[in-house]
């Protein structure tokens, strides 16, 4: 196992904590792998009820770091259900949409997937303290990570731009908070910079072993299908660390022969957050950062770190890019809800961006589809109760506030008279 630099080729061992290669590209985990890969073995795992191999992660080890089971920090995380969901297939306008809820996880969202990967490199290589910037579920995950490692930990908030939920967690966790007068983008480089400075291993996803986790997405989410890929995959961007990890992923299982094709992926941004997209449109011959703005504030990101990365996954999978308005967004997390599964308001974008390329013509209406909902429902009830009792409550379609009676039977067939 080596670190390889995605610009120029560089290479750099990997039983330190390298973010950055000396030109300043990015670094990916190269893994050398021989023999065929037994898919039976991930099979087999299935069964165990404790322990790494429970592990929705370590259970496709053989595409992993291989680290020592001794440094494997596990919770163990993975095991998202995979739902069929015709209702909202038909309302996007396509034939079959699945949709894997990484809000399953121990902390409620993908990021645990990639921590249990990272933090057992940290302890791997020594590490005394991890931290990282956050828009609140990296750090939730790093504080429960780092925990369960025994290890301190330090997390860099922007200042009342995280939800609630988030940031309780985090405290409760026990992660020293430091919240920055800035946004996400203004957190991650001081947090770069405190890295460098006092030795503190980096716990984001310009952490490669990181990405190595959130591969288990997509690896997960076919064997789920039985190996047979989706049409299409299609996830939120934020930072784009995960774009970044679902196309190494798919890279990874086509040459060990695991699938035939690759699906095409699509990325979703939130309009007021769309630096990708604005690459995208530009025929990525140009980016620029931008200060963002969305309801959607896990992916509230103008300046992504995995940006280069994620092009790659694009090219790759010959995939598009898209932006949806925060409308857009919400009125796909009430879609969502409504049925059941419910997710927070980044995940919605990848609803609210199906149903967009569709309407586009973008994807075809007999594509069958896999969307990844990224973070849970609780992660973020002031989004709920807004859409549902806030000022603007009634002008949202599926608004289902309570209604306020006097304790009689009357008063109940008023207002119930409907369903009783
Ligand atoms: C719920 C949720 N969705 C999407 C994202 C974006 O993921 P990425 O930064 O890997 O693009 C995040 C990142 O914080 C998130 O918390």
């Amino acid at each position: 196992m080596h670190l390889r630099c995605v610009d120029c080729g560089e290479t750099y061992p990997a039983d330190r904590l390298v973010t950055r290669c000396q030109c300043g590209g990015l670094l990916d985990v190269v893994i050398e792998r021989t023999g065929a890969l037994d898919r039976s073995g991930f099979d087999r795992r299935l069964t165990a009820l404790t322990g790494i191999e429970r592990s929705g992660v370590w259970r496709y080890r053989e595409l992993l770091p291989p680290l020592p089971d001794a440094t494997i920090v596990t919770k163990p995380e993975g095991n998202t259900n995979l739902y069929e969901v015709p209702g909202l297939a038909a309302w996007a306008g396509v034939a079959r949409l699945v949709l894997k809820h990484e809000g399953e996880n121990p902390t409620g969202s993908f990021k645990d997937r990639g921590m249990t990967v990272a933090t057992s490199h940290a302890l791997w290589v020594g590490a005394q303290i991890v931290a990282c910037a956050s828009t609140g579920n990296t750090s939730a995950s790093v504080a429960a990570y780092a925990a369960t490692a025994g290890l301190p930990a330090i997390v860099f908030i922007p200042e009342g731009k995280i939800s609630a939920a988030k940031l309780g967690q985090t405290i409760a966790y026990g992660a020293r908070i430091v919240q920055i007068r800035g946004n996400f983008d203004a957190a991650m480089a001081l947090v770069q910079d405190a890295a460098r400075r006092y030795g503190i291993y980096l716990l984001n996803s310009i952490n490669p072993f990181r990405l190595e986790g959130q591969k288990t997405i997509v690896f997960e989410l076919l064997h789920q299908m039985g190996w047979e890929p989706p049409d299409w995959i299609v996830l939120p961007g934020g930072n784009l660390g995960n774009t970044s990890a679902v196309g190494k992923a798919l890279t990874e299982l086509h040459e060990a022969g695991v699938i035939g094709r690759l699906p095409r992926v699509a990325v979703i941004q939130a309009a007021g957050a769309a630096p990708f997209y604005e690459a995208y449109r530009a025929g990525f011959r140009e980016y620029h950062p931008v200060t963002p703005e969305t309801v959607a504030t896990a992916i509230r990101i103008g300046d992504p770190v995995s940006y280069s990365k994620a092009r790659r996954t694009i090219d790759l999978t010959n995939g598009v890019v898209a932006a949806v308005s925060d409308e857009a967004i919400m009125e796909a997390k009430a879609r969502i809800d409504r049925a059941g599964i419910g997710c927070e308001p980044a995940s919605a974008a990848t609803l609210a961006g199906l149903r967009q390329l569709v309407s586009d013509g973008v994807i075809p209406v007999g594509a069958s589809v896999a969307g990844i909902l990224t973070g849970h429902l609780m992660k973020d009830t002031d989004a709920v109760m807004d859409y549902h009792l806030g000022p603007d409550a009634a002008n949202h379609p599926l608004a289902n506030p309570p209604q306020v009676i006097d304790p009689t039977p009357a008063a109940l067939e008023e207002i119930l008279g409907d369903v009783l």
